[in-house]
C-alpha cells in the first residue's frame, strides 16, 4: 500500500469538523415554494476531501453557501468545529468565518483595485495582522499556487486561471480548518489544475484542513476522498 493510500485511509478517523442535520432550504418566490435542499445530513471529518456533484440547478451552490454561513437554512443546522452557525449574529459570524472557513467562489470575487499580493493578504489584515506580516505570508502562499511572479499585478491584468489561483491563495492564507470551493478548476488548464490538486492533497495531509468541493470536473471529483451526488434535494454516494 502506498503512503498516499495509508494517509487517505487514516483520514475518516479525524474528528467531525462539519456536521449538517436536517438541512433544508426553501426559496419562497411568488406563489410556489422551491425546496432545493430537503432534510439533508452530512458529516465531514478533519483532513477529509469531499466532492459534491449534481446537475445544474440541483442546489450545489445553495449548499455551499449554507455550509459557510453565507445563507441561513429554512430548517436544520450546520455546525463547524462543533459550533452551530445559527448561534452567531452577523459580526460574530464574520469573525468565525475568518478564523475557520476559506472560500473559493465560482467567480473569484477579487478586489479589482488591489494587486494579487494585496488580495491574498486581505483575510489576515481583516484579522488584525500588520500589512507587512500579512504580505510576507501572502507572497509565500502565492508561490505555492505558482503566482509569485505575478504578485504585483491587479486582477484585470491576470488571466482567468491566474485570478482563480489568487482566489485559492486567499482562501488558504488563514490556515482554515474548512475550505469550501465552487468549481475551483473551472478556468484552469490541466497542468495548473493538477498543481492545485497537489496543493489540496498536501494541506489535507499536513494541516487536517477539510475540503468540500462543488465541481463538474470529473477528474477533480474522482481525486477527492468521497464523491456525493446532490439530487432532488438529497445527498447520496455517487
Ligand atoms: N436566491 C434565490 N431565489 C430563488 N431561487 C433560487 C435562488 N438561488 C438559487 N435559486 C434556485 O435554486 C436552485 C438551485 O440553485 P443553485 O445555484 O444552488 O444550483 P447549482 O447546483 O449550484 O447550479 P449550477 O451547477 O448551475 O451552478 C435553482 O433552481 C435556482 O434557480
Amino acid at each position: 500500500m502506498s503512503d498516499d493510500m495509508i494517509n487517505r485511509d487514516a483520514q475518516p478517523a479525524g474528528k467531525v469538523l462539519l456536521e449538517c442535520r436536517g438541512l433544508t432550504r426553501v426559496y419562497r418566490e411568488g406563489p410556489q415554494d422551491l425546496t432545493v435542499l430537503h432534510e439533508l445530513d452530512l458529516e465531514v471529518h478533519a483532513g477529509e476531501r469531499v466532492a459534491v456533484v449534481g446537475s445544474s440547478g440541483s442546489g450545489k451552490t445553495t449548499l455551499l453557501n449554507l455550509l459557510g454561513g453565507l445563507d441561513s437554512p429554512t430548517a436544520g443546522e450546520v455546525k463547524v468545529a462543533g459550533e452551530s452557525l445559527a448561534q452567531f449574529k452577523e459580526a460574530a459570524l464574520g469573525k468565525f468565518r475568518n478564523r475557520h472557513i476559506g472560500f473559493v467562489y465560482q467567480f473569484h470575487h477579487l478586489l479589482a483595485e488591489l494587486t494579487a499580493l494585496e488580495n491574498a493578504a486581505l483575510p489576515l489584515i481583516i484579522r488584525g495582522q500588520s500589512r507587512k506580516q500579512a504580505q510576507v505570508r501572502a507572497r509565500e502562499i502565492l508561490g505555492r499556487v505558482g503566482m509569485a511572479e505575478r504578485a504585483e499585478h491587479k486582477p484585470g491584468e491576470l488571466s482567468g486561471g491566474e485570478r482563480q489561483r489568487v482566489a485559492i491563495a486567499r482562501s488558504l492564507i488563514t490556515d482554515p480548518s474548512l475550505v469550501l470551493m465552487d468549481e475551483p478548476t473551472g478556468n484552469l488548464d490541466q497542468t495548473t489544475a493538477a498543481s492545485i490538486l497537489a496543493l489540496m492533497d498536501e494541506l489535507a495531509r499536513t494541516t487536517a484542513c477539510a475540503f468540500v468541493v462543488v465541481t463538474h470536473d470529473t477528474a477533480l471529483a474522482a481525486h477527492q476522498d468521497r464523491v456525493l451526488r446532490l439530487d432532488a434535494g438529497r445527498l447520496s454516494a455517487a
